[in-house]
Order: C-alpha cells, then sequence, then structure tokens
C-alpha cells in the first residue's frame, strides 16, 4: 500500500544517506540502539533481566530444511579439519578481497578450547544431504570486567556463512542459537568484534601496520611505496637490528605464570573494559604456544624481578591471486604490560622477534597504551577498523580505544 511504498523510499533515501540504516535483526536484540546514543538517563548494566531457565526455548532454532545444526568436538582432528576448511575459505576478506584470514588449526583449537569451555556453544549447519559444514559460529566463556564489575560472557567469534549461502538471513538464526545456549548455561552477556558497523559499537579501534617485510607487502599490494620513496630507501627504513636490546628479555615459561598473573591483573586494572585473567587463564592464553601465541618478558638482571611482558599471536592470511606469493604472515599484538622497560623499548624488541621469526607484517590496535609507540616504531595506520560489541549490556561513559584493555582473537 502507500504508507509501506512511502516507507521504502525514506528507507533507501536513509540507507542512501546510510543514517538510519534498518536492522532489522539487530532492532529487536538487546543492544545498545542508535537511538539510545547519549541517553545518559539509561543506567549502566544488563538492559534485559535473566529469564528463567524453565522459559529459555529448549529446542534449536529452525534452520532451511535442507540444513541440520551439527556441534563440532574441536579435539576431533577430523572436525577441527572441516571448520579451518570452512573459515579458508569463507572468512573474513578485505573490502578489496586481496586477502583472507586463515586461522590455523591449532590456532582454532587455542582460541576454543579454554579453560571451562562448552562443545554445545561451537556450532555448526551442515547440509542435510552432503553433511558439508556451511555455517559456524563460536562461544567461549569468559570472565570480563566492565568498571567495578566482573561479568560473566560469552565471547563470540568465528561467525561464517558458506559464499554460496549469504543474504538468506542465515546468520540472525546462528546468533539466536548461540545466544539461546548461552542462556541455557545462565550466561546473558556477550562480547564481539565485527569489522562491520552494527548498533552499537561500545568503541571503535583503528589497525596499525608496521611492515618488517616490506618488498613483500608490496609486491603483495598490502601496501604502496611511498611517495618518493625507491624500494631500497624502504627497505633500509624498515630495517631491525638483529638481536634484542633489554637486558633480562626472554620467553615466558610456565615457571612465570604466578608473576605474569600478577603484574597483568595489575595492568589491566585502568581499563574500563578488560578481562579478568587467573592463572589459569594466563596458562592458557599466554603460555608461548609454537604458531600460534608467543609471550616474552623481563626479568631484571640484578633481583629476578618480572618487570615487563609482550605478546603477539599468529594469524596468517591467505593472498588472493598473487602468482609470487600464497601466505601473509602477519603478527597481531595482544597483552603488553611495561612497569620498568620503556614501552616502545620493549615494542621494538618484540618487533626485532618477530622479524626473526620472518613475520611479514605487525599488526596492533589503538587499545590499551599502544598509541604512544605506534609513530615512533614506524607504524601506518590501516584501512579497516574493529567494533567492539556487548551484548545485553550498557555502558556509560562512551568509550575511547585507550580505555579498552580487551584483544579478542
Ligand atoms: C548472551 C549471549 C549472546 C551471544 C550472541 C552475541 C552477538 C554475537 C553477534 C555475532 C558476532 C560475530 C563476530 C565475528 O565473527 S566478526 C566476523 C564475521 N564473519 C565474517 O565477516 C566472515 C565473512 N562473512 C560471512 O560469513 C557472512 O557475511 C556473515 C556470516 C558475517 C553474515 O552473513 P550474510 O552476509 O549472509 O548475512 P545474512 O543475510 O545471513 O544476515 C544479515 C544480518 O546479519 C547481520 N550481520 C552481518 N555481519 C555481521 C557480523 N559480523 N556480526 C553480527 N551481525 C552481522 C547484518 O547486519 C544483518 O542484520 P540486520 O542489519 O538486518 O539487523
Ligand atoms: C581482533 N580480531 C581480528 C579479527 C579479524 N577481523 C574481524 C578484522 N576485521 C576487520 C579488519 F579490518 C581487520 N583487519 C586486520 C587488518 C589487516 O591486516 N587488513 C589487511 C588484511 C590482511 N588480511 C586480511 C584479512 C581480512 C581482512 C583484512 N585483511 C584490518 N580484521
Amino acid at each position: 500500500n502507500n504508507a509501506s511504498s512511502l516507507e521504502t523510499i525514506v528507507q533507501s533515501f536513509q540507507d542512501s544517506m546510510s543514517l538510519g540504516k534498518r536492522h532489522k535483526f539487530w532492532e529487536t536484540q538487546p543492544v545498545g540502539q542508535y537511538k539510545d546514543v547519549g541517553d545518559s538517563s539509561l543506567p549502566e548494566g544488563p538492559i534485559e533481566p535473566p529469564t528463567p531457565l524453565s522459559e529459555v526455548k529448549q529446542e534449536p532454532y529452525n534452520l532451511p530444511s535442507a540444513y541440520e545444526w551439527t556441534t563440532c568436538d574441536m579435539d576431533s582432528e577430523e572436525i577441527c579439519d572441516e571448520v579451518y576448511a570452512l573459515l579458508k575459505n569463507n572468512y573474513v576478506e578485505d573490502d578489496e578481497n586481496m586477502f583472507r584470514f586463515n586461522y590455523s588449526k591449532e590456532f582454532l583449537s587455542w582460541a576454543l578450547r579454554v579453560p571451562g569451555y562448552y562443545q554445545s556453544w561451537h556450532i555448526g549447519v551442515r547440509a542435510k544431504t552432503s553433511k558439508k559444514l556451511v555455517a559456524f559460529i563460536s562461544g567461549i566463556p569468559a570472565r570480563i570486567r566492565v568498571n567495578e564489575e566482573v561479568v560473566k560472557m560469552a565471547e563470540i567469534n568465528f561467525l561464517c556463512v558458506h559464499k554460496k549461502l549469504r543474504s538468506k538471513r542465515l546468520a540472525p538464526v546462528m546468533i539466536k542459537e548461540v545466544t539461546r545456549r548461552v542462556h541455557l548455561e545462565n550466561i546473558w552477556q556477550a562480547a564481539y568484534t565485527a569489522g562491520v558497523v552494527l548498533p552499537t559499537p561500545i568503541t571503535t579501534c583503528q589497525y596499525w601496520h608496521r611492515s618488517l617485510n616490506p618488498k613483500k607487502l608490496i609486491d603483495v599490494g598490502f601496501s604502496r611505496l611511498g611517495a618518493r620513496m625507491t624500494m631500497s630507501r624502504t627497505i633500509k627504513l624498515y630495517k631491525l637490528p638483529d638481536s634484542t636490546v633489554t637486558p633480562g628479555f626472554r620467553k615466558m615459561e610456565l615457571r612465570d605464570v604466578p608473576a605474569v598473573t600478577r603484574l597483568l591483573r595489575n595492568y589491566l586494572s585502568q581499563f574500563v573494559v578488560a578481562p579478568d585473567f587467573d592463572e589459569n587463564d594466563v596458562e592458557h592464553w599466554l603460555l608461548p604456544n609454537e604458531n600460534v601465541v608467543d609471550s616474552f618478558l623481563v626479568e631484571s638482571p640484578e633481583n629476578h624481578e618480572i618487570t615487563d611482558f609482550c605478546s603477539f599471536y599468529t594469524l596468517p592470511s591467505s593472498i588472493l591471486g598473487n602468482q609470487n606469493y600464497s601466505i601473509l604472515k602477519a603478527a597481531y599484538s595482544y597483552y603488553n604490560v611495561s612497569t620498568k622497560t620503556p614501552l616502545t623499548q620493549l615494542m621494538n624488541d618484540v618487533l626485532i622477534v618477530a622479524k626473526q621469526k620472518d613475520f611479514d607484517v605487525f599488526n596492533a590496535l589503538d587499545v590499551m597504551h599502544n598509541e604512544s609507540f605506534l609513530k615512533e616504531l614506524k607504524f601506518g595506520p590501516g584501512d579497516g577498523q574493529l567494533h567492539y560489541y556487548l551484548y545485553n549490556y550498557r555502558i556509560r561513559s562512551a568509550l575511547k580505544p585507550s580505555g579498552l584493555g580487551l584483544v579478542l582473537l
């Protein structure tokens, strides 16, 4: 009728102005809605109260008839392979479709089989006939502190629908199903990041990249030769020493877990949103794990006190359509703490180690105190932004990336 056609006209106008973008699914969810932004009368904390467990939907949401739910046992080599292959071929790409994340199998096992994990939160969708895995979404339990409140949350990640099944509204079903399964464990909040804008980010972070192998990065189109720059001048610009400079800088070991936990908990207490890591979490997330996560610390040569800590995770990308290279080896800054060694010097040692390990690029978000070293260590701003979200939890203050102490994978 006239009214709906008028709405359609208004909608397409607004969309073209990217103003009131319609979010048919997200408008139904307990998340900060655009209309609420800036309304300081709304209290900080849960948006909706928990539902009595008896009232949580007991059976899975309906899928299109050709598809069925499957729970992915990431302990099984075969199923881990299937999840790896689905993501390798269908997960996040850059806007120009030149790169696609290629999370490794051991990385996915590390990211999903965390202390206290629920296998039921590792959710897949299979085609009934072929049994092919065509979609995935994951949740892991985490204790996240928001200001003074430590909240049990689910960290949601690796949402992926096969390229052939896009734009069929499958994502909202995946999200509702993981929400239902999280509710069944009496957890009512979640944290997630995305490169897309949804209702409503708690903060928006900028990616920064530090070239380690500038020739390869230019060859594959990740970066461009600077104006008035030659290739040899560019290689010299990014050259790093062969070895680290900080006395007492070494790999983290199991015996360091208690000290690193103390150091990290104290450091993270200054941020508005941060994980509430205990020793179990630190052992899982920060102990070196080959090709997955690397971590280092500074043990003072005088009194053997552990004064600083730094870490990065390994997330390669497939290079789509380049004759000479197929993999971009990228390191992502994870958690770093400096109490004695200047953060810039500590991070320069991390760059030196990453170069020694043959990484092509070192990525960092402008979270925590990262901004203080980015320019001096020759990071350049990336084109991607990462938006952080909380589900069913409103935070009062407008959060800047420097107030964020949470790095998701
Ligand atoms: C208490 C517990 C709560 C637990 C849950 C907490 C929430 C968790 C939320 C998930 C956190 C994920 C964290 C990560 O993994 S971020 C990485 C996401 N994955 C990728 O980008 C991989 C490549 N892309 C794909 O696989 C598909 O394009 C996906 C699956 C992303 C969308 O599939 P498709 O393209 O075929 O679209 P559709 O027709 O099915 O559905 C369209 C609807 O989906 C909304 N959409 C699009 N992209 C995203 C996105 N990244 N987060 C949330 N919502 C998203 C979109 O606004 C629209 O809703 P609305 O705008 O109309 O309202
Ligand atoms: C914190 N959890 C990271 C999840 C990855 N998420 C969801 C993501 N969302 C948007 C982005 F902007 C982004 N960036 C990494 C930066 C980068 O390296 N950009 C060039 C590039 C190389 N390879 C790829 C693969 C995909 C996208 C960009 N690529 C930008 N990451």
